[in-house]
């Protein structure tokens, strides 16, 4: 072993003498000395469950947003005739028609699966991988509808 690292050009003296010592000691017996070191995240599959769990931060990410730019329409449609107006000539342009649906699908998606956490919460559902992946597929297919019918209602 000692030689092996001696035959390593790129290896200083005191390099060599530190993984001598490395291989002498608890280190060298406990940690497993081919250690991955791939960490290209192209390479790396997320399950559903955690894809789920990530996205439903992010809904809640963006619902918090939401609440300020939809309490500020509203504050403005309520707030005079005039603004009314110039609420209504806000919303209608297609980018903030397209904003609007996407605040909506991340709401219906924040909702629904706040519902099967609190189900899982509650012992309703069960905490297994094979269920939580089932479960985390029935609230995307629930999220795509709600979605669908998101964009029918904004347009
Ligand atoms: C204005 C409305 C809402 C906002 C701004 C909001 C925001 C958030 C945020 C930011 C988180 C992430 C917390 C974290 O991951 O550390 C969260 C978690 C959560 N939200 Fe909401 N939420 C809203 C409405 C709802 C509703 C209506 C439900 C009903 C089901 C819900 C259920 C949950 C649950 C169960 C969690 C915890 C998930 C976990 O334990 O990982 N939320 N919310």
């Amino acid at each position: 072993m000692t030689q092996s690292y001696r035959n390593r050009r790129c290896l200083t003296r005191p390099q060599i003498r530190r993984r001598e010592q490395n291989n002498n000691s608890i280190v060298g017996k406990t940690v497993k000395k081919q250690r991955p070191v791939n960490l290209d995240l192209t390479t790396i599959r997320f399950p559903v469950t955690a894809i789920a769990s990530i996205l439903h931060r992010v809904s809640g990410v963006i619902t918090f947003v939401a609440v300020g730019i939809l309490l500020w329409i509203l504050g403005l449609s309520l707030s005079s005739q005039e603004g009314f107006l110039v609420a209504s000539s806000i919303m209608s342009g297609f980018f903030v028609k397209f904003i609007m649906w996407g605040i909506l699908t991340a709401l219906a998606y924040h909702v629904v699966v706040g519902v099967r956490h609190l189900l899982m919460d509650a012992g309703y559902l069960e905490e297994s991988f094979e269920a939580g992946t089932r479960s985390a597929n029935v609230s995307f297919v629930i999220t795509v509808v709600l979605s669908i019918l998101a964009g029918v209602l904004v347009w």
